[in-house]
């Protein structure tokens, strides 16, 4: 990536705090899932699981979870194939490059909020192909595919890739069942949108070291646009989430074989706003390389994202619209492709406003 060119240059208000960045030690919630894992009819101690990711959700967006089930040594696997992948001269890893027919494969040219990020990327579904809308456009109701790219060189990052990605998609249905519970609702509410074509992609992120920390962002800041992220993160850290409470930046500390778990924007539109998709971003430094894989559940194309009627209440009436999420996926693929000098399509472009729901 050599000299940082003015494309990954933050606004001021959005550089980084180099020092003095606020401590890691009040951060994010830490639950442990072990009762999960071992004694699923176990319901009081199921109950208090739910208590804790409820509290979680509500009060930060963001949580940390242990004994998790999945096996380490998958995630293991996986890391020392990306290092590989990764390790490899760019024109080999273009030769499984993105393009605007399949969003998946190889990339290092990824904007967030018009600046490039400070990374490079490699993504694949779990569920190959993935159908799609194929364009961004309302009217059109063409569908494709998307495949993924596997390097022929190597073998096992294809094996690696698919093991682990099955094994966080138990925990990902797992943690939605928690989620459902915690709202009030039957635990296989969220199941049937992601039973059939779900559009989950998982992705590996290699941060390389940067000459200006202070300047430039590994993911300028961003909500995830999903249901829910299972992050692994490596032990450098980097990660920074926006508090709730007061608007600091607080960084998350990488905890050993621990997984970060955020909501995304879809659980805030399905919660209508019990919940809400939190802004983080990634910090860089000019020492380390940092390794990170986010697995970002998503549901079927053709989901119309609306509030849940059961949390649709007088009191409580619709925020939103409904939207079409392939639709909303595509746009938003599209707006990182091609560094295009207006927003990002967002959620709240589908807000009810407040005084129009009396
Ligand atoms: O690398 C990380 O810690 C987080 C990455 C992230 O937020 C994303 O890819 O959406
Ligand atoms: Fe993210």
């Amino acid at each position: 990536m050599g000299e940082v060119s003015p494309a990954f240059i933050q606004d001021i208000e959005h550089r980084p705090k180099v020092v003095g960045a606020i401590a890691e030690a009040e951060g994010i919630p830490l639950i442990d899932l072990s009762a999960l894992i071992n004694s699923p009819d176990d319901h009081q101690a199921i109950e208090s699981l739910v208590a804790e990711v409820r509290s979680a959700s509500k009060e930060w967006g963001f949580f940390q979870v242990i004994n998790h089930g999945v096996p380490l040594e998958k995630l293991r696997r996986l890391e020392e194939a990306a290092r590989k992948f990764f390790g490899q001269p760019l024109e080999e890893k273009r030769k499984v490059r993105r393009d605007e027919l399949s969003t998946l494969g190889y990339y290092d040219t990824e904007h967030t909020k018009n600046v490039r990020d400070w990374k490079e990327v490699f993504d694949f579904t779990f569920h190959d192909p993935t159908l799609i809308p194929a364009s961004y456009r309302p009217d059109d109701e063409e569908v494709t595919q998307w495949s993924n790219k596997w390097p022929e060189n190597l073998p096992e990052l294809r094996e690696a890739c698919e093991e682990y990605a099955k094994a966080v998609e138990e925990l990902a249905f797992r943690l939605m069942e928690l989620i459902a519970l915690s709202l009030g609702l039957p635990a296989d509410r969220f199941r049937g949108f992601f039973n059939d074509h779900q559009t989950t992609f998982t992705r590996l992120n290699r941060y390389p070291p940067c000459p200006a920390p202070h300047l430039a962002l590994g993911v300028g800041r961003h909500k995830d646009s999903g249901a829910l992220t299972i992050l692994a993160q490596d032990d450098v850290g980097g990660l920074e989430v926006r508090r709730k409470s007061d608007g600091e930046w607080i960084r998350v500390k990488p905890i050993p074989n621990a997984y970060i778990i955020n909501i995304g924007d879809i659980i805030q539109v399905w919660s209508n706003e019990t919940y809400e998709s939190v802004e983080h971003r990634v910090m860089v430094n000019s020492e380390k390389e940092r390794f990170s894989i986010p697995f970002f559940f998503t549901p079927a194309h053709y989901t119309m994202v609306e509030p849940l009627e059961e949390l649709v209440t007088k009191q409580n009436p619709t925020k939103y619209r409904a939207y079409n999420w392939g639709k909303f996926m595509v746009t938003r693929k599209r707006s990182n492709f091609m560094k295009l000098n207006v927003e990002n399509i967002q959620i709240h472009h589908f807000r009810i406003p407040e005084n129009k729901n009396n």
